[in-house]
């Protein structure tokens, strides 16, 4: 397309849409508005506020100028018409849950999600009197069948945590659809970058922002994107008095400043991964690898159909199993050992035993979540050194 009427890119975006100096001192990087309420110039105009006839802000709970900012620009960069920031992923996703589901409401979620998530669906949706269905949704087959007449929604993850299982975001939402079942999905693995849920028939997506949105360990929060009537619900409900899951106007600033880097960061999160992909399939002591951008990749056709890079994750299993496995953790120097994902830093851990402990033995077993299997964020390090870490800690057991 010529250059003058193609969108921006997904960076320039990121850097500068939604905002602009001239509206505050000509300050290049937005304000963050540390207040808890606003002032009304009239008793009449807090009123109209309150009553929506007038656009503006009233309580820091629901809206903030600088939320507002980080919400313009998440939207865009997924497709949707608006976006709302919460205090953490499981808040995106509990805050969502709570606004668009009733008692009575079926779910049908796949069977491999964070561990949390998945407690939050089996263990507290069900106490609220929504019932939830489970099935494989890389077999459209068994979704066809967990889909009954009071399912509102389905729900997953593309790539799963922690292995990596990828699943065809159109394929399911024509499934979906044709039940009359809103489709979200959640987005943390790939980000905006690698693939934008919502261009493949998706209704909603949903990030835990705590990644690589925020890109470097020091934020915790969740963002939801979607159609502006649906997200209304989210945020006077879900937001505002179902969870008060507020984000600080302090860290949405933090998501503005990672989302920034975004692209680039993911690139070199990719890029990275790869090469740590070929060298632990090379590698005498693996068992096996799970990485979208493998060929030997279960469902690497889709992933290459849909994400334009493979991301930073790869989870992957040694020979000797569990024992071996917390032993090459141990080994490592540069690698650190810790939870969470998509930081600077490497991360390695051990779902069966950390993030994904909440499942029972035998649901791990039956969600390929194997108690041997390790999963690793490749961070932004200089990649020789990374690979000289695992490769020297392998070679050592
Ligand atoms: C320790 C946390 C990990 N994950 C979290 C997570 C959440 C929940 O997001 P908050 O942690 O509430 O921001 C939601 N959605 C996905 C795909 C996630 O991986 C982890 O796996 O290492």
């Amino acid at each position: 397309t010529s250059r003058r009427n193609r969108q921006p890119g997904l960076s320039t975006r990121a850097i500068h849409l939604g905002y602009d100096p001239a509206t505050e001192n000509g300050a290049l990087t937005p304000p963050i508005y540390m207040t808890s309420t606003y002032a009304f110039e009239t008793a009449e105009q807090g009123s109209e506020l309150f009553r929506g006839e007038r656009k503006g802000y009233i309580y820091g709970r629901t809206k903030n100028p600088t939320q507002t900012i980080l919400e313009e620009r998440i939207a865009s960069l997924e497709g949707g018409e608006t976006a709302i920031a919460l205090g953490s992923g499981m808040a995106a996703i509990s805050g969502t849950m709570l606004s668009l589901l009733d008692a009575g409401d079926e779910v049908v979620i796949d069977h491999t999600l964070y561990g949390n998530a998945y407690a939050y669906f089996t263990q507290a949706l069900p106490r609220w009197g929504i019932s939830v269905k489970l099935a494989d949704f890389t077999r459209p087959e068994t979704l066809e069948a967990a889909l009954g007449p009071k399912t509102k929604l389905v729900y997953f993850e593309t790539p799963a945590n922690p292995n990596l299982r990828v699943i065809d975001i159109a394929a399911v939402a024509a499934i979906a659809h044709a039940h009359g079942a809103e489709v979200v999905v959640d987005n943390t693995f790939a980000t905006p970058i690698l693939q934008r849920p919502l261009e493949h028939g998706a209704d909603i997506v949903l990030h835990s922002a705590t990644k690589y949105i925020g890109g470097h360990g020091d934020v915790l929060a969740g963002l939801v994107v979607g159609r502006a009537e649906t997200l209304q619900k989210v945020r006077q409900t879900g937001l505002r008095w179902v969870t008060g899951a507020t984000l600080s106007p302090f860290n949405c600033f933090l998501l503005l400043r990672g989302l920034k880097t975004l692209e680039l960061r993911v690139e070199r999160h990719s890029s990275s991964a790869m090469k740590v992909a070929r060298l632990l399939e090379g590698h005498a002591k693996v068992a096996s690898v799970s990485y979208p951008g493998l060929e030997s990749f279960a469902e690497h056709e889709i992933a290459k159909r849909q994400m334009s890079g493979f991301g930073g994750l790869i989870s992957f299993e040694l020979d000797g199993g569990m024992a071996e496995g917390m032993a090459l953790m141990n080994r490592l120097e540069l690698v650190t050992r810790a939870v969470s994902l998509g930081d600077a830093e490497t991360l390695i851990q051990h779902p069966a035993s950390m993030t994904h402990a909440i499942y029972s033995a035998e649901e791990r077993e039956k969600h390929g979540i194997s108690d041997g299997l390790l999963r690793l964020s490749v961070g932004l390090e200089n990649v020789d050194d990374i690979l000289d870490d695992l490769e020297r800690a392998l070679d050592s057991l």
